[in-house]
């Protein structure tokens, strides 16, 4: 593959062309379809995946509905935790929200990768690290908050993840439906409908092609804030 495409890849912002021709040399790409799975819970880590477009849900399937525990996109990683962990299985699911190209490194080439450029491995600690304040934040969430609020704080997070500046406001870039923002809330859908005409009628948000802008992010800073 292009060694070039890896140069947009926070993980790799410090490795010299050199260094990213020898990963791209190491890398495979393949593509998926719009809700293709990547992989299951319980899997054997086969490698790490570079999201080179598209957008992937990460989740746990509890039988009677799914857990969305992030969403990622371009420039992001997942895989990891199963080929750090000795004898660890894949710890969630991965399937794509929207047509994606995933690069992907085996497993021994990751190791190998990781043992002669430790400062790649940082990097990782880093990204896991920041992913398990989330991961904080969203069990508090879950555990205080009532729907209307947890919604305030799920856009709030989806725009720092997500978000690109539109004439209107804070654009989150990904097209979600109702069920995916359920899923990532701990509801039901009907009940994230109810709250999304709720918000678009106190114009706290506009939906425009099934992507959601929150028109006043002051005002939903604030309201995080207070809470
Ligand atoms: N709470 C979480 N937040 C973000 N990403 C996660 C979370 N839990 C697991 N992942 C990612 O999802 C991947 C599932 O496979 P792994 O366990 O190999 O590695 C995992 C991480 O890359």
């Amino acid at each position: 593959m292009n060694p070039q495409l890896l140069r947009d890849f926070p993980l790799f912002e410090n490795l010299t062309d050199e260094h990213l021709a020898e990963i791209a040399e190491l890398c495979g790409t393949s593509e998926y379809a719009k809700g293709e799975s990547i992989f299951f819970e319980g899997d054997e880590g086969d490698g790490l995946y570079l999201i080179l477009s598209g957008v992937v849900q990460i989740y746990q399937d509890n039988h009677t509905r799914d857990v969305i525990l992030s969403i990622f996109r371009e420039g992001d990683f997942f895989g990891e935790m199963a080929l750090l962990q000795n004898e660890k299985v894949r710890s969630a699911s991965a399937r794509t929200i929207e047509k994606s190209t995933l690069c992907i490194l085996k497993k021994h080439h990751f190791l190998a990768l990781v043992q002669s450029r430790p400062e790649i491995l940082i990097g990782i600690l880093e990204t896991a690290l920041d992913r398990l304040r989330d991961a904080n934040k969203l069990i508090t969430d879950l555990t205080i908050l009532d729907v209307r609020k947890r919604m305030a704080r799920l856009l709030l997070r989806l725009t720092e993840q997500h978000g690109v500046p539109s004439a209107e406001g804070t654009l989150i870039d990904v097209k979600l439906t109702h069920q995916h923002l359920a899923d990532m809330m701990g509801t039901a859908r009907e009940t994230v409908t109810k709250l999304l005409l709720e918000l678009q009628n106190e114009q706290w948000i506009r939906i425009d092609r099934k992507k959601i802008i929150v028109c006043d992010m002051a005002r939903l800073r604030a309201t995080v804030d207070a809470m």
